[in-house]
């Protein structure tokens, strides 16, 4: 096994430092980058999955694939009947699909692209000026990691906050590469846009007037995060992102236009989402499956490795203002239909998800009447 010191000294410090008065104790994580830099043909145990977890296997199913909206038919007169029903079903039987003609310049798709890239292959020292806190969910480094005997991910990640203000920390955004901060900002504006007009096709699938969820979701939350994967020496024992379902409404997902990693989970097999150059992908998360009483699913997704390539996705999460009482639509609650969610403030999930680990839809018990 790799025994490659690749943990900077002021790594080791972070991992125990306090956090909300308590310690958060996380062991070593190595900075997967490093660990690949150090050229070691194994990986260290805390990546090597359990049997069942493990990427290959019969459970791959390759020949489904997620379904393709064209947003330009939506949009165009009034919106398409047979494209929005194409929606509709990609919403009710995957809780994901790839979207073209979204209305994104394919330059600033690129553009984004190419920053993130450059940023991740800056020197470790230079990232870590931006540092996540153990535990924490915000800068460089590894979300999700709360104890010490977890099984790590073989991903580099920087996650930002970037609306509403107050989430923001804007000593985490990166200074280099220079048009970062400022891309990052025209990229987030066109998404939030598209994450508007997505929303308003959804309601309208499900027979409500297009402005239902902007109406309801307030000073709605954005965040992004970027997960690099690079190669691994062993991408048979390890995964790159765990399972999960988003904690979000809306998930909007730039992936290199070569690289395959995702997968989503369906009937009980994973199928590999392959990128259409400029596309983007889109799933729902469990904010939209709490408000539909669970006609609409958040579904559960990963991230594989390849021992080649390198890849990078460019995720941006949306959903409601914190302050927002979420529970299922009265709309959407047939007369005799049991409610299968209670009601909370999306705050109080959204503390409850970034205190979790990744564990499948495990977070949406939260949720859940039983
Ligand atoms: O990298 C990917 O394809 C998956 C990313 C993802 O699911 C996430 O960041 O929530
Ligand atoms: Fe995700």
């Amino acid at each position: 096994m790799a025994s490659a010191a690749v943990c900077s000294p002021k790594q080791q410090q972070r991992q125990e430092e306090e956090k909300d008065g308590g310690v958060v104790k996380i062991g070593r994580v190595d900075d997967v980058q490093e660990l690949q830099r150090a050229c070691v043909d194994d990986v260290p145990e805390r990546y090597v999955r359990d049997g069942d977890d493990r990427p290959g296997g019969a459970n791959v199913c390759a020949h489904a694939e997620i379904p393709v909206i064209d947003a330009g038919e939506l949009r165009r007169g009034g919106g398409d009947v047979d494209e929005l029903e194409k929606l509709r079903r990609a919403c009710q039987e995957w809780g994901f699909f790839q979207v073209v003609n979204h209305g994104i310049d394919g330059e600033l798709l690129d553009e984004m692209e190419r920053l993130s890239r450059e940023f991740f292959m800056l020197p470790l020292e230079e990232k870590e000026r931006y540092p996540m806190a153990p535990g924490g969910i915000q800068g460089y480094g590894h979300a999700f990691v709360f104890s010490e005997d977890q099984k790590l991910d073989w991903c580099n990640m920087l996650a930002l906050g970037v609306s509403p203000a107050f989430i923001r920390q804007p000593k985490l955004w990166p200074t280099t590469p220079a048009d970062f901060t400022d891309t990052l900002e025209r990229y987030s504006a066109e998404v939030r846009a598209l994450c508007h007009r997505l929303l308003e096709h959804i309601a309208e699938t499900l027979g409500l007037a297009p402005g239902t969820f902007a109406g309801m979701f307030g000073d709605a939350v954005q965040a992004v995060r970027m997960n690099f994967y690079p190669p691994c020496p062993r991408p048979d024992l390890v995964l790159g992102l765990s399972s999960h379902s988003d904690g979000s409404a809306v998930t909007v997902l730039q992936q290199d236009a070569a690289r395959a990693g995702l997968q989503v989970l369906r009937h009980g097999a994973w199928v590999p989402v392959h990128p259409v150059p400029h596309a983007l992908v889109v799933n729902l998360g469990d904010s939209l499956e709490v408000l539909t009483n669970g006609r609409y699913k958040s579904v559960e997704h990963r991230a594989v490795t390849n021992g080649e390539q390198d890849r990078l996705s460019i995720v941006t999460f949306y959903a409601p203002a914190y302050d927002v009482e979420l529970g299922p639509l009265p709309e959407l609650v047939a007369d005799g239909e049991a409610c299968r969610y209670r009601r909370f403030k999306h705050g109080e999930y959204s503390r409850h998800y970034v205190t979790s680990k990744l564990e499948g839809k495990k977070t949406l018990d939260f949720a859940k009447i039983n």
